[in-house]
């Protein structure tokens, strides 16, 4: 893969997002969550950082959004370093669904009603259920404090706004959790795993935070800016290859095919994306495409790609 000098990247990156944003004009900001419907439709912003320390920002990079489905990377590595993968395989699965992130539809067709992977809500809230604590607090403390140590970041919280409202709100992820409950899927309490779940999505960070994360991913689980082994590499390859075929919901080929990098979105907007072994990358566009991406912020990870020749294939 070419690795590109950061001072040209830098020039360019600002013309790139601009020629992006025109973009959120088609999508929709996120409102079923109707805190997040206060979100600016049209901010677009990127963070790059390098595995020398090296970074290069452009428009809107400082706002700050919810993580929503982009913590699903790191819940999945937590619930992996607590149990292993055999015991977290026996409860999701390895493969996409081609179908939307909140969709029920497999739990019921397809036996033997486990979730087909992590990243789909489904599977995420399972996945809440398997990290250890004795309490739903306990369990989303170690799921912060996961996140601002591989974010080198202190201040990262919760959103409580955004919490309250997805809380408020989650009937259909109440429905898929209580199904999987029903299942032998989901053990202990069901309000209590919904809670970890509904904490974790609103946790807030920008998109450098996001850049810093993504890129331990980048480097195999080893923070090049510290020299620690935050996860083991084992299970960063795991995560990885649920972003490349999972990341982006029911978009991830189309997305393998055009920007060609493991990826994350959430529906606050923001897009967590990798190029192995140099950068991590954090994207931020709350308005939405028809499968809950953000509309201009993966079109600037096309042209990115296109431009710096970043595709994996
Ligand atoms: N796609 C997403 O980011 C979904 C996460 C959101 N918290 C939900 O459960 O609906």
């Amino acid at each position: 893969m070419p690795s590109y000098d950061i001072g040209t990247i830098r020039e360019r990156l600002a013309e790139w997002v601009e020629a992006s944003r025109p973009y959120a004009a088609s999508g929709r900001v996120a409102s079923y969550i109707p805190e997040l419907s206060k979100s600016p439709h049209n901010a677009l912003g990127v963070s790059l950082l390098h595995a020398s320390g090296e970074s290069a920002t452009a428009g809107d990079c400082g706002k700050k959004f919810t993580m929503q489905s982009i913590s699903k990377v790191f819940t999945l590595i937590l619930a992996l370093m607590d149990n292993g993968e055999e015991e977290v395989f026996r409860k999701v699965g390895m493969e996409p669904t081609g179908d939307n992130f909140n969709s029920m539809l497999k739990l019921e067709l397809v036996r033997p009603g486990i979730p087909f992977n992590p990243m789909i809500n489904a599977g995420a809230i399972t996945i809440s259920s398997l990290i250890r604590g004795s309490s739903p607090e306990e369990v989303y403390g170690r799921i912060l404090d996961f996140l601002r140590v591989l974010a080198g970041n202190r201040q990262l919280s919760c959103d409580e706004a955004v919490y309250r409202s997805e809380s408020e709100t989650g009937n259909l992820n109440r429905s898929i959790a209580y199904f999987l409950k029903q299942n032998g899927v989901l053990s202990g309490n069901v309000e209590a795993v919904l809670d970890v779940y509904f904490r974790h999505c609103s946790i807030q960070a920008d998109c450098a935070d996001l850049a810093r994360m993504g890129l331990v991913l980048a480097c195999g689980g080893l923070d090049p800016l510290t020299g620690n082994r935050l996860i083991p590499r084992r299970y960063v390859q795991i995560a990885k290859t649920f972003m490349t075929t999972c990341g982006m919901y029911n978009a991830s080929g189309e997305f393998a095919i055009q920007v060609g990098l493991p990826a994350k979105s959430g529906v606050s907007g923001g897009i967590l994306a990798l190029v192995p072994g140099q950068y991590g990358i954090g994207v931020f566009g709350p308005a939405l495409n028809d499968k809950g991406n953000s509309q201009a912020g993966v079109h600037l990870l096309e042209v990115i790609s296109r431009e710096l020749d970043w595709s994996m294939f």
